[in-house]
């Protein structure tokens, strides 16, 4: 949401989204920049997001806004800072000690990963004690990379790929990046099911009406949850007369199908839970 329009911060309060992107950065004109801290800060004082997650993107230490808007976003009432643009695990001390500073001490981080550099340190991000998520700037690393925006996006692969096996190894949320069409629908649809098909935990968007369509793209659907939970009672059916691998529709279910099928409904309830506490 761009930090300096207050009415679509409100309008945030009634969306089924798990998290909120306060931006400061791209989405904001520089001759708005000052005005949408202020505009961003009151908004989270003010409260009524719920559970969702509140994420501040601020303006890139490099840049003529970026120390501001870490002394700022240090003391807003959000649940972490988003650092564009991250190439490197010192950008990501840098920001830290400057929120230190500021009186948000401790506060988490999470990184646009959009960039080559980022990519490549991709990993080395993901390791930093403060880093808790990645979000895939896919605008501006189709931009770096020279690439064209294709539907099955082939020049992103390589970079989509590389983020998840960091976040993955380091045990980091990886959100996908945003669908520009905002209107087209089964553009979005596909690019979420692909998403989501990679592994990415969720996907950012840009305009309220994106967010049914992700949220039933990255839902279990009712099939899935039916098989999950055959598969556990298959699977505790095969422990229980001593053998360590069950069969269920032809298919062999073994103990690490078991813990994929309890995570499946573990999201499942966790989505319910996050629709009742923001509906
Ligand atoms: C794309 C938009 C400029 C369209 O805005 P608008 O013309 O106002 O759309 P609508 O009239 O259809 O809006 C309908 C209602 O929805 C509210 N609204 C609009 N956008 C949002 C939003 N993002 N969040 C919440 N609510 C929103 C409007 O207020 C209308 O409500 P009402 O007032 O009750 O009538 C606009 O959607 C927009 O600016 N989107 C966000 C753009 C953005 O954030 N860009 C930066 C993030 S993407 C990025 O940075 C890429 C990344 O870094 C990369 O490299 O890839
Ligand atoms: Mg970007």
């Amino acid at each position: 949401m761009p930090g300096s329009r207050a009415r679509v911060l409100e309008k945030a309060k009634g969306l089924p989204a798990d998290g909120l992107i306060f931006d400061l950065e791209d989405a904001v004109a520089p001759d708005e920049k000052a005005a949408a801290r202020t505009t961003v800060a009151e908004a989270l004082a003010a409260g009524g997001y719920g559970a969702r997650l509140r994420l501040v993107r601020v303006n890139g230490l490099d840049t003529e806004w970026g120390a501001a808007d870490l002394d700022a976003a240090a003391t807003m009432a959000c649940d972490a800072v988003l650092l564009p643009k991250v190439g490197a695990p010192s950008e990501l001390d840098a920001a830290a000690a400057r929120l230190d500073a500021a009186g948000g001490e401790g506060r988490a981080l999470w990184a646009m990963i959009e960039t080559p550099q980022g990519v490549l340190n991709a990993a080395a991000i993901a390791a930093h004690p403060r880093l808790e998520g990645f979000v895939l700037g896919t605008n501006d690393l189709l931009k770096d990379l020279g690439g064209r925006a294709t539907q099955d996006r082939i020049a992103l692969m390589p970079a989509l790929a590389m983020a998840l096996l960091a976040a993955r190894a380091h045990g980091v949320a990886c959100i996908g990046g945003v669908y520009n069409a905002f209107r087209d629908l089964d553009g979005l649809a596909q690019e979420c099911q692909q998403d989501r098909d990679m592994g990415f935990d969720g996907k950012t968007l840009i305009h309220p009406g994106q967010v049914e369509v992700a949220n039933s793209a990255f839902a279990p659907d009712a099939a899935a949850l039916d098989e999950a939970r055959r598969q556990i009672e298959a699977f505790d059916e095969a422990v229980a007369s001593g053998s360590g691998v069950a069969v269920l529709d032809g298919k062999i279910v073994e103990n690490l199908h078991v813990e994929t099928a309890r995570t499946l409904i573990a999201r499942a309830e966790a989505i319910a839970k996050s629709a009742a506490e923001t509906a």
